[in-house]
């Protein structure tokens, strides 16, 4: 990565007050996206995230015979139609889908495609075509969808479906949302009850917006079914705001004194504000309250205010799916508390965007702050006092998720540091600085 991209990040002048609205969920929007796409009719979609991954979603299905027709609104969202290619399948794709940087593009879009006989290649960027994709390949190639080159691991592979897929009992290796909802999307034209069971609750998004397209799902704790063959029906879906982007705003809160800030119309499923919880486990001053539902999707605000004393704690295995975005910025808090905080069992980091496990370990060592990983585990040794050296670079290696998390050491801090490639924050949160930059003022 070229340090010429890097951006300097300033210590805001003031602390973070006010209320705040964030964008569009990601994992909703997505979901909406290719939903819609699949669906007999048109959806009429608002609130939809305007980001790069979801831009991608949005030209796959396209690409695919879908018309979308979204557009820009005052608050930054897109809205608008989606017509579905419903019965008659999408067309052939005239060249390979690009996922861009999305790693939920590519693995819903396997499920998407699996009952059709057509021939398409997905592939994505750098990032992307490192990421594992066999984890979802392997239960639909059960189904009877072929992939080639056979086994491959990685994209850029090619797939095809068939109308004569079977219905699996699936019995998930890991806690994915991804790879869940990929064989449910599948299963949804199967024969017959596909189940998906995990080892750990993962989001659930998927079971609660199929409905909402008249397919019957039904779901626990830990696992979700669906009856086919079905069919969608277009349907309007609202998409309430990020809680992975909040998050960023609710740990700058916690980190900048002074700061009492308000969260609004964000997404409070349980499935995704795991960080609500550690944060309140670490001490902060930190609540939520329920203001509404968005189809089945309950939305409401987050106030978080300054918390001088933080004390480390410790997130079992079974919560990781519910912060796993959000683990470099609790991360980060992490460090500025008392003792010692343990995430269990997050290896599913080292295969994101990019090894998070690693960056997170060694941004904060060159914060002087001690984090090591034992097996799986990470560890962080917080030190309330902390002071971030002056000078200090960080390389978002493209991630950003981790150039949010390395520009908030500039933002809640004293002195200035710069990020490589921070412009990578236009992949989930396009108006990140701005949102942080309007509440300081
Ligand atoms: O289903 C989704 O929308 C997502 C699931 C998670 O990935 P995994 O399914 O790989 O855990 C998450 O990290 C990703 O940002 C979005
Ligand atoms: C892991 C992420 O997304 P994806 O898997 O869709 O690339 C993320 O947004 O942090």
């Amino acid at each position: 990565m070229s340090s010429s991209s890097a951006v300097r990040i300033e210590p805001l002048s003031r602390p973070l007050a006010g209320s705040v609205r964030v964008p569009g969920d990601k994992s909703i929007s997505h979901r909406a996206v290719l939903f819609s796409a699949m669906a007999e009719g048109t959806s009429t979609l608002s609130g939809v995230l305007d980001s790069e991954d979801v831009r991608s979603s949005m030209k796959v299905v396209e690409a695919l015979g879908a018309k979308v027709a979204l557009d820009k609104q005052p608050d930054g969202s897109l809205a608008g139609e989606v017509r579905g290619w419903g019965s008659e399948g999408p067309r052939q794709p005239e060249g390979p889908l690009d996922c861009g940087n999305s790693g939920t593009t590519a693995r819903l879009l396997m499920g998407v495609l699996a009952p059709w006989g057509i021939e398409a290649e997905i592939t994505g960027d750098e990032s992307l075509t490192r990421r594992p994709m066999r984890r979802i390949t392997a239960p639909l190639m059960k189904m009877g969808v072929r992939f080639s080159p056979d086994g491959k691991e990685t994209l850029p592979v090619t797939e095809r479906g068939t109308s004569a897929l079977r219905p699996i009992t699936y019995d998930s290796p890991m806690a994915s949302a991804q790879l869940k909802t990929a064989v449910l999307l599948a299963g949804v034209y199967a024969d017959g009850t596909t189940t998906v069971n995990e080892p750990a609750p993962s989001r659930n998004h998927t079971e609660l917006m199929l409905p909402e397209f008249g397919v019957k799902t039904t779901a626990g704790e830990r696992t979700a079914s669906v009856v086919g063959p079905a069919r969608l029906e277009a349907c309007d879906v609202h998409v309430p705001g990020d809680p992975s982007s909040a998050a960023f705003l609710a740990c700058a809160a916690v980190l900048k004194p002074g700061s009492d800030v308000t969260i609004e119309n964000v997404s409070l499923n349980t499935a995704r504000i795991g960080f609500v919880r550690t944060l309140e486990r670490m001490g902060a001053d930190v609540s939520i309250a329920r203001t509404g539902v968005a189809g089945k999707e309950p939305f409401g605000t987050i106030s978080v205010r300054f918390t001088p004393r933080l004390r480390g704690c410790e997130v079992p295995a079974d919560k990781i799916a519910s912060i796993v975005d959000e683990i470099p910025v609790l991360a980060l808090v992490a460090a500025h508390a008392q003792g010692i905080t343990v995430f269990r069992e997050v290896g599913e980091l080292r295969v994101k965007e990019t090894d998070r496990l690693r960056a997170v370990i060694d941004g904060l060592e060159a914060l002087g702050v001690d984090a090591w990983e034992d097996g799986n585990d990470l560890h962080i040794e917080g030190q309330p006092d902390l002071v971030a050296p002056a000078g200090l670079v960080f390389d978002s290696g493209g991630d950003h998720r981790l150039a949010m998390t390395w520009a908030l050491v500039g933002l809640v801090g004293r002195e200035p540091v710069d990020v490589k490639d921070f412009e990578c924050v236009a992949i989930s949160y396009p108006g990140f600085l701005d949102d942080m930059e309007r509440l300081a003022s």
